[in-house]
């Protein structure tokens, strides 16, 4: 080891020097077990310790200083509505002290919501918002994508110290992990620290036993193997598994053992964590260093080839309409003639949507709802609408004169465009 190569010979430290050792000595083997030599240097085992720990040190430093350099991503996947963005506003909000830039891929130009959504907290500690705006990451963006998080990172250096990405809830996270990784440049500058799936304890099953019969590989038409949905692929990548909504099933002990095995057998071996509104300690999150160990390729190469999964079932409907007059339109139009009949399917006023080719036998379901609704008058009022499949909750958002129509997002199975609109515009017209 070279760095021993220069260390003289100290009597203190290195003990008496042995007498002339003629080779004639009857306990020759004795006296040569307790000196250590290098190249005709004789130093004490002390000192090849302590000099081996510095040599260890120095290249530990150097893998430091290169990873130092290099910023951790933490991809947060999961279903529609799990509560991804409900953990990131938790992360930012425990990991004040570090400099969080969040990437947001919605599927349809959501983001807008999502960022009153998040905003309402006034969690300010989001350094940037990197919205990845339509589509999928996982496909032809992918080259937008690495671009626009290099150019975040140039952007602003020494200000993140942490990447969190959301991926769309119908997003396959195994390309999206391997864009970090294959992509030259943004291996340089981040590193992928792990993915972290946050399940919908209420709804997950449903996702799981929801096969589509010929769902494809993007590009080339393949028959999914063993009815995989996209749900089994978050699960399956996942490095760490919030169980999230756990107050939906905590009364019932079976659905919690029910959910554990059925979770298991798609993921044996990530950390599980049950958690309420996604909060549970950061440590448990980031900083895990999922892929130092093994190579990515190996980890995402079992999983998929070129190919993403994608479930031709879903899609993205974005309306926006005229902000609406009163409370009374709000409540008595758009949320009991539109919204509700549209996410509760057999209630109210389905006339409309019967009518169109909507009601064709096929399962057509909205699994997601953003939206964001202004009723003008004096002081003007916007609400955010978050709903998970049937069931939505209207949150308070922040009016401050930008906003000049309702937006509304719908994201599920089979929607026809042209019904739903048809709808709304009978309902307010
Ligand atoms: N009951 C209950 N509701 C929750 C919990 N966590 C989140 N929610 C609600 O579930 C809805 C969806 O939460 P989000 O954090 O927006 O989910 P998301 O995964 O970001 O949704 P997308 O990005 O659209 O896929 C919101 O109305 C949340 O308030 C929970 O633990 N229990
Ligand atoms: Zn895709």
């Amino acid at each position: 080891m070279s760095a021993l190569r220069n260390i003289k010979f100290n009597e203190e430290e290195d003990g008496e020097l042995p007498v002339l050792v003629t080779g004639e000595e009857d306990n020759l083997q004795e006296i040569l077990k307790n000196v250590s030599y290098d190249g005709g240097n004789i130093v004490s085992d002390a000192k090849v310790e302590r000099v081996n720990k510095q040599v260890d040190n120095a290249s530990t430093n150097v893998t430091d200083l290169r990873k130092r350099k290099r910023i951790p991503v933490s991809i947060i996947t999961g279903y529609l509505g799990s509560g991804k963005s409900t953990l990131l506003e938790k992360i930012a909000l425990k990991g004040a002290d570090k400099k969080i830039a969040v990437i947001l891929n919605e599927f349809g130009d959501s983001s807008e919501i999502e960022k009153a959504m998040t905003i309402k907290n006034g969690s300010s500690s989001y350094q940037e918002w990197l919205d990845l705006g339509n589509g999928c990451l996982c496909c032809s963006l992918k080259n937008i994508g690495v671009k626009a998080i290099e150019d975040m990172v140039e952007r602003s250096p020494g200000k993140i110290d942490y990447i969190l990405l959301e991926t769309s809830g119908i997003a396959d996270p195994a390309p999206i992990a391997k864009m970090f990784w294959q992509d030259e440049g943004l291996n340089s500058s981040v590193y992928i620290d792990g993915i972290i799936t946050v399940l919908d304890c209420e709804h997950i099953l449903k996702c799981l036993d929801d096969v589509s019969v010929d769902a494809h590989w993007h590009g080339d038409k393949v028959g999914l193997k063993g009815n995989l949905t996209i749900a089994h692929f978050q699960l399956a990548m996942a490095d760490r598994i919030i169980m999230n909504k756990y107050d939906t099933i905590e009364h019932s002990p079976a659905m919690v053992k029910h959910l554990k095995e059925r979770v298991r057998e798609v993921n044996s071996i990530a950390p599980m964590f049950f958690t309420k509104y996604s909060d549970t300690p950061i440590d448990n999150l980031l900083d895990i260093h999922a892929y130092d160990s093994i190579r990515i390729s190996d980890m995402l190469g079992s999983n998929t080839g070129d190919g993403t999964i994608h479930d031709h079932r879903m899609g993205t409907i974005m309306l926006t309409f005229r902000p609406l007059k009163s409370e009374e339109e709000y409540n008595e139009k758009f949320i009991k003639q539109f919204l509700q009949p549209l996410l509760w399917k057999n209630f109210g006023a389905m006339a409309v949507l019967e009518e169109g080719s909507q009601d064709d036998g096929r399962d057509w379901e909205v699994q997601r709802t953003k939206g964001l609704i202004l009723i003008e008058g004096e002081n003007p009022i916007l609400r955010v609408i978050q709903g998970v499949r049937d069931t939505y909750d209207v949150f308070p958002g922040e009016y401050d004169g930008s906003n000049k129509e309702c937006k509304i997002v719908l994201i599920g199975k089979y929607l026809e465009r042209d019904s739903i609109e048809k709808l709304l515009h009978k309902t307010l017209r």
